[in-house]
């Protein structure tokens, strides 16, 4: 393919102008002559070959303007050197117009390049600009050499105050600090990573995000540095804490859950065995509780479970947590009593509830509680403390109910 370039020349230069011509057609570059009187008919940044016997005191000031080549009868370094810093781009004598096709050669394909790149960044830059999450690249000093929209409306600075700054510029130093440690992993092993931290929007707001990022090489093979897109998982998480909640928690009452307890049992197994903290369990079943659904409807029976819970939550101590196991069964799990501490705290519960009366449609409504105690013996299996504890309140219902049995 041949390319055609527009190259502006002073009238002194008409006849080596057609051996330039010549050389460079050997090189597929055709050029297009334009003869000009004075170095302002060239437009800014073009080429220009100007012979120095044609260059006015005006032009001199434009040289700096334009790719210029001054064109001396006698070439010298001082002379070379006294044009290039008056503004030329270079220097030739007009017998050396192989070396002249060779400056425009390089002149022209460099150019080439250079507006090609220019045309690929733009536009790399326009579909980084539309990814509507925050993207940005890091130098491998960590200095952020590029960013996108997203990136700048995250922080509320345009790109030209974040690029060429560090993070210590644009983020809390605590936050900063977090960055900068992660940066430092990853250049140093490579590849990619993937994390979660708090990100502080320019609005003010925290929210939680997920660090993507990668290590991207140099032609020569060596880390340039990072590229990291961060996506906004706030909702996602929050969304998250709340199932885990709800999967933690009975509907109907609120309390905690069969599944929860069994997850806080070994917590506190493990807590009181590395303590030597005490660790025991009260298991607290109402009496005759399907008496109240007949009496009062399954919705009767419901209320009477929600106010039994709100009643046990409110006698509950420090360190006390309580859990719904079954239908109308409740587990009071004590960290840090023993068996005559959880006997004495059983004891008070059941005379406390027996003494209340609950108010269910309109009706003064009393309840009493069988109750099983075990102080949890750190060397026996965690089942066998569960039958043990069944076994104790068995007892207490089939000794006539409203009372407190130790496992024995
Ligand atoms: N309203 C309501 N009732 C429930 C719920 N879960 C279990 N029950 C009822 O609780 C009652 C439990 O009955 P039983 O196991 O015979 O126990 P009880 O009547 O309390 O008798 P004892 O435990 O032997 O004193 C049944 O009638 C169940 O329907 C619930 O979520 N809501």
């Amino acid at each position: 393919m041949v390319n055609t370039f527009q190259i502006y020349f002073s009238p002194n230069l008409a006849l080596c102008k057609s051996q330039i011509e010549a050389w460079l057609s050997d090189y597929s570059m055709k050029v297009e002559w334009r003869c000009i009187d004075s170095i302002e008919e060239c437009p800014a940044s073009e080429i220009v070959l100007v012979a120095e016997g044609d260059l006015s005191t005006k032009d001199r000031r434009l040289l700096a303007a334009r790719r210029s080549l001054v064109v001396v009868e006698r070439w010298s370094l001082d002379a070379s050197v006294k044009w290039i810093k008056m503004g030329a781009t270079n220097c030739f004598d007009s017998a050396s117009t192989a070396h002249i096709a060779s400056w425009l050669f390089s002149e022209c394909t460099h150019f080439t390049r250079s507006e090609s790149e220019k045309v690929d960044n733009s536009m790399l830059q326009i579909v980084i600009d539309t990814i509507p999450v925050p993207i940005f690249y890091k130098d491998h000093l960590h200095i952020y050499r590029g960013c996108n929209d997203a990136f700048c409306d995250f922080l509320g600075y345009p790109k030209e105050r974040i690029v060429g700054c560090s993070v210590y510029d644009i983020a809390p130093k605590h936050l900063a600090d977090i960055y900068y440690s992660a940066d430092c992993e990853l250049l140093a092993q490579g590849g990619t990573q993937q994390y979660e931290a708090e990100a502080r929007y320019a609005n003010g707001t925290i929210h939680e995000i997920e660090f993507n990022k990668a290590v991207f090489l140099r032609p020569d093979g060596l880390p340039g540095g990072q590229v990291g897109v961060m996506l906004d998982i706030t909702e996602r998480n929050q969304l998250m804490r709340e199932l885990e909640k709800s999967s933690q928690t009975d509907q109907l009452t609120g309390a905690a859950n069969r599944r929860s307890f069994d997850q806080m049992i070994h917590e506190e197994w493990k807590n009181s065995k590395e303590s030597g903290k005490p660790l025991s369990l009260i298991s607290l079943d109402l009496d005759h509780f399907k008496k109240i659904n007949d009496q009062y409807g399954h919705s009767g029976g419901d209320t009477a479970l929600k106010l039994i819970v709100n009643w046990l939550d409110d006698h509950l101590e420090e360190g006390d947590s309580l859990y719904r196991i079954g239908g109308e069964e409740f587990y009071i799990l004590m960290t840090d009593t023993d068996l005559k501490k959880a006997l004495v705290k059983a004891e008070s519960l059941r005379e406390g509830l027996a003494q209340h009366a609950f108010t269910i449609q309109n009706h003064e409504v009393n309840m009493t509680l069988s109750i099983g105690v075990v102080q949890l013996d750190m060397d026996v299996i965690l089942d066998k403390i569960l039958e043990l504890i069944d076994r104790a309140l068995y007892e207490a219902k089939n000794n006539g109910r409203n009372q407190v049995r130790a496992a024995t």
